[in-house]
C-alpha cells in the first residue's frame, strides 16, 4: 500500500496534520474498500473525507472505550457491536452516523439523478482553484504582523447581475471598498444542471426531507425523496407543509441548527459549502503574531466576567472606556445609534493609490472613492484573563438564536428569518466566507461567467489612506459564493434594514476590522475539529490558534419579531451604471427603496445612500 504514490500523497497530507501513518492507514483502507477504490472521492477537498473519517473513527473509538468501561462496571455485556472502519461501514452506522462518511456513499448507492459521483461537498463551479492544502498552509505561510492602523472599511457593495444566474449560485453580498456606492447583481432564473447538483448536495447532507417538485431547477429525486415530507418536518408558520426541508444546513457546525424550508418548490436549492469561520483562499495577507499584541491591549489581570468589574478593563479603552455590551449581551443603545448613523464626510479616508481602483484598472486607476472609517467593537480575547462567558465576548460565542433559510415571497430568492423574537442590539451572526485579495476576486469573476460570477464579496480590510502604497494582498474581501455561512442568504434592504454589520476587533491590537487566528489547518480540519470532537470551550479556545477568523458581525437595529425576514443594507449604488454588472431590481419593499426597476428601467425615487 505504501509504495503507491496516491497513498504516499495521502500520508503526506495527513502527516502535516500530525496524524501518524499507522493510524491513518486502516482508515484509508476502509474508505478504499467502501468506495471501490475510487480515489477521487477520497482525494477531493484535500482529503477531506479521509481526514473526517479519521477523526470520526477516533471519536467512535473513544465512545466505544467509554461504553466498554461502563460495561465492565455494570458487570454485564451491553448489546451492540463494535464497528470498525476496516469492515467498510463502521463509523457510518455507529450512533447517529457520520454525515461526512454517509454522504458520498448515498450519492453512489442511490444513483440519484442529478447527483453525480462527486463528493457532495465538491463545488461544481470550482474553477480549478482550491483552498490551500494543509501542507501548504502550514509550510509556506509566513507568519508576521502588519501594522494596520485604520479601521475596516466597508464601503460599497458591488453586485453582479446576470439574467441567467441562479440564486443558489450567487448569494454573496459584496461590499467593495472603493465604491462608496455599490451595485448588486440580481440572480433570478436557474440552471437545470447546476440545480440538480445543488439539490444533491443538500440531499446528501443527510438531513433532507423533500417532495419532488423542483421543476424549475430540473431536480430529479430518488424514490427515497419521493416519499415526501417526513413527520419530523414541521408545518411552516403559514400552515403549509414545505416542499423542501433541511433540518440543519450548518451540518452541526453551529451551536444551533439552521433549517432551510421551501414552501413553493420553485426555488433552486442552494449550492455552497457551509463554513462557520472565515478561511484564507490563497494570497491574503492576514498574518499576525502574539508578540505584536502588547499586554496593554488586553486584560491579563481580569478573571471571570469583565463587565461586572467596578472599573472597565483595558479592553474597553478602544471604545471610549466603556464596553459596548449590556450585561444581557445586547449592544448598548448609544453605540448602536452611532453605528447606524449615516457617515459624514469626515468619516472617510482616501488612498493615494487605491488598491481597489488598481484591481479594476491596473494602468489607469481612477481616484480613490473614499473609505468609510467605521465604528467597531473590541472584544476580549485569548490573552485576556477572563473566560469565554465574559460579557465582552459576544460575537466569538457564535450564533445563538434560531434562524431559518426560506424562500421569500417577494421574489428575492432565498432569505433568512428568525424563528424567535430578537431584542434590539442582538448579535445574530457573522458574515463568513473565503478571504480573498481584491485581485483574486477580480480573477475569479473574470474566469467565471453568468451564474458563477462572484459578485458579492464583502470588503474586509485595508490600511486605507495610509501614506504607503497598500499592496493588493492587504486589501481583502470575503466571498461566500462557494463557502460561507447563513449570512450569505441575507437579503438587501434599502432603508430600515433590521440588521447592521459591524466590524469586530478581537485578536489584533490595531483598528483593524478583523481578527485573525493563524491558519495552519485546512478548512476540512477546521470544520472537523468544531464538529466532531468533544472539546471543552477552553480546549476549543486553544485549538483556535490554528484557525483564521475575521469578524464582521450582524446585530439587530430594532426588535425583530419571530418569522420576520432579516435584512441589511448592502450599500449598493443602484445608479452606478458604469459598473460592469448591472444591479438587481430591488424588491426590498422599503419606502425609500432606491433600486426598484420597472420594465427594466429604474424607478427614480428614494435617496441615494452612501455607505462606506
Ligand atoms: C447575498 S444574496 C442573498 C440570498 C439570495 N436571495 C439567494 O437566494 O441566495 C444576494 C442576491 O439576492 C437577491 N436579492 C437580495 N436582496 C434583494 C432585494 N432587495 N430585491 C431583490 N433581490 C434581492 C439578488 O439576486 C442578489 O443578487
Amino acid at each position: 500500500m505504501s509504495g503507491n504514490p496516491k497513498v504516499v500523497n495521502a500520508f503526506r497530507v495527513t502527516r502535516a496534520l500530525g496524524i501518524p501513518d499507522a493510524e491513518i492507514k486502516p482508515v484509508l483502507k476502509g474508505l478504499l474498500r467502501m468506495y471501490d477504490k475510487k480515489w477521487e472521492l477520497i482525494e477531493e477537498d484535500n482529503y477531506r473525507t479521509l481526514i473526517d473519517a479519521y477523526f470520526e473513527s477516533k471519536e467512535n473509538k473513544g465512545k466505544e472505550e467509554k461504553r466498554e468501561a461502563a460495561t465492565e462496571l455494570d458487570g454485564y455485556e451491553r448489546p451492540g457491536k463494535r464497528l470498525h472502519l476496516a469492515n467498510g461501514r463502521a463509523a457510518v452506522d455507529q450512533d447517529h452516523g457520520s454525515r461526512t462518511m454517509e454522504s458520498p456513499k448515498q450519492c453512489l448507492t442511490n444513483g440519484r439523478a442529478g447527483c453525480s459521483s462527486q463528493h457532495p461537498l465538491k463545488q461544481p463551479n470550482d474553477r480549478g482553484k482550491k483552498p490551500i492544502a494543509p501542507h501548504l498552509v502550514s509550510g509556506d505561510r509566513k507568519i508576521s504582523i502588519r501594522n494596520h492602523k485604520k479601521d475596516l472599511v466597508i464601503p460599497k457593495t458591488e453586485e453582479g447581475t446576470d439574467s441567467i444566474s441562479s440564486s443558489f449560485e450567487c448569494a454573496v453580498p459584496v461590499r467593495r471598498p472603493d465604491l462608496s456606492r455599490g451595485s448588486t447583481g440580481g440572480n433570478s432564473g436557474s440552471s437545470s444542471t447546476e440545480v440538480g447538483r445543488s439539490a444533491c448536495d443538500l440531499t446528501c447532507g443527510g438531513n433532507h426531507v423533500s417532495r419532488p417538485k423542483n421543476r424549475q431547477c430540473g431536480t430529479e429525486h430518488s424514490q427515497a425523496d419521493l416519499n415526501g415530507v417526513d413527520s419530523s418536518c414541521p408545518i411552516t408558520h403559514e400552515g403549509r407543509k414545505p416542499v423542501n426541508f433541511f433540518h440543519d444546513i450548518t451540518k452541526s457546525m453551529e451551536k444551533v441548527k439552521i433549517s432551510l424550508v421551501d414552501e413553493t418548490g420553485n426555488e433552486c436549492l442552494p449550492k455552497f459549502n457551509y463554513i462557520p469561520n472565515n478561511i484564507i483562499y490563497q494570497n491574503a495577507n492576514v498574518n499576525i503574531s502574539l508578540a505584536r499584541i502588547s499586554d496593554e491591549d488586553c486584560c491579563t489581570d481580569c478573571s471571570g466576567d469583565c463587565l461586572s468589574a467596578a472599573i472597565p478593563c483595558a479592553c474597553a479603552r478602544e471604545t471610549g472606556g466603556e464596553f459596548v455590551y449590556t450585561p444581557q449581551g445586547l449592544l448598548k443603545e448609544d453605540f448602536l445609534a452611532a453605528c447606524v448613523k449615516e457617515p459624514e464626510e469626515h468619516n472617510f479616508v482616501y488612498c493615494q493609490d487605491c488598491p481597489n481602483e488598481r484591481s479594476k484598472n491596473e494602468y489607469y486607476p481612477e481616484k480613490c472613492k473614499g473609505h468609510h472609517i467605521r465604528k467597531f467593537i473590541k472584544e476580549c480575547w485569548r490573552k485576556c484573563g477572563c473566560d469565554l462567558s465574559c460579557g465582552n465576548r459576544v460575537v466569538q460565542r457564535g450564533i445563538s438564536y434560531k434562524l431559518q433559510v426560506f424562500v421569500t415571497p417577494e421574489g428575492k430568492g432565498w432569505g433568512v428569518r428568525t424563528l424567535e423574537v430578537l431584542q434590539k442590539g442582538t448579535f445574530v451572526c457573522e458574515y463568513v466566507g473565503e478571504i480573498l485579495t481584491n485581485t483574486e476576486l477580480y480573477e475569479r469573476n473574470n474566469q467565471s461567467s453568468g451564474a458563477k460570477r462572484h459578485t458579492y464579496p464583502v470588503l474586509l480590510d485595508g490600511d486605507w489612506g495610509s501614506e504607503q502604497i497598500l499592496k493588493d494582498d492587504d486589501a481583502l474581501c470575503l466571498d461566500a459564493t462557494s463557502h460561507g455561512n447563513v449570512a450569505r442568504f441575507i437579503n438587501h434592504r434599502c432603508s430600515d434594514a433590521n440588521l447592521i454589520d459591524i466590524p469586530v476587533q478581537v485578536e489584533t491590537p490595531d483598528r483593524h476590522y478583523y481578527h485573525v487566528w493563524v491558519g495552519l489547518l485546512s478548512m476540512s480540519t477546521l470544520t472537523h475539529t468544531y464538529t466532531h470532537c468533544n472539546y471543552t470551550p477552553c480546549e476549543r479556545a486553544s485549538l483556535s490558534t490554528f484557525f483564521v477568523r475575521l469578524q464582521l458581525a450582524f446585530f439587530t437595529t430594532r426588535k425583530v419579531n419571530a418569522f420576520e425576514e432579516l435584512s441589511w443594507d448592502y450599500g449598493i449604488d443602484f445608479d452606478d451604471h458604469g459598473h460592469p454588472i448591472e444591479a438587481f431590481s430591488c424588491n426590498c419593499g422599503s419606502v425609500a427603496c432606491r433600486g426598484k426597476k420597472q420594465n427594466g428601467r429604474k424607478e427614480r425615487r428614494g435617496k441615494r445612500l452612501v455607505l462606506g
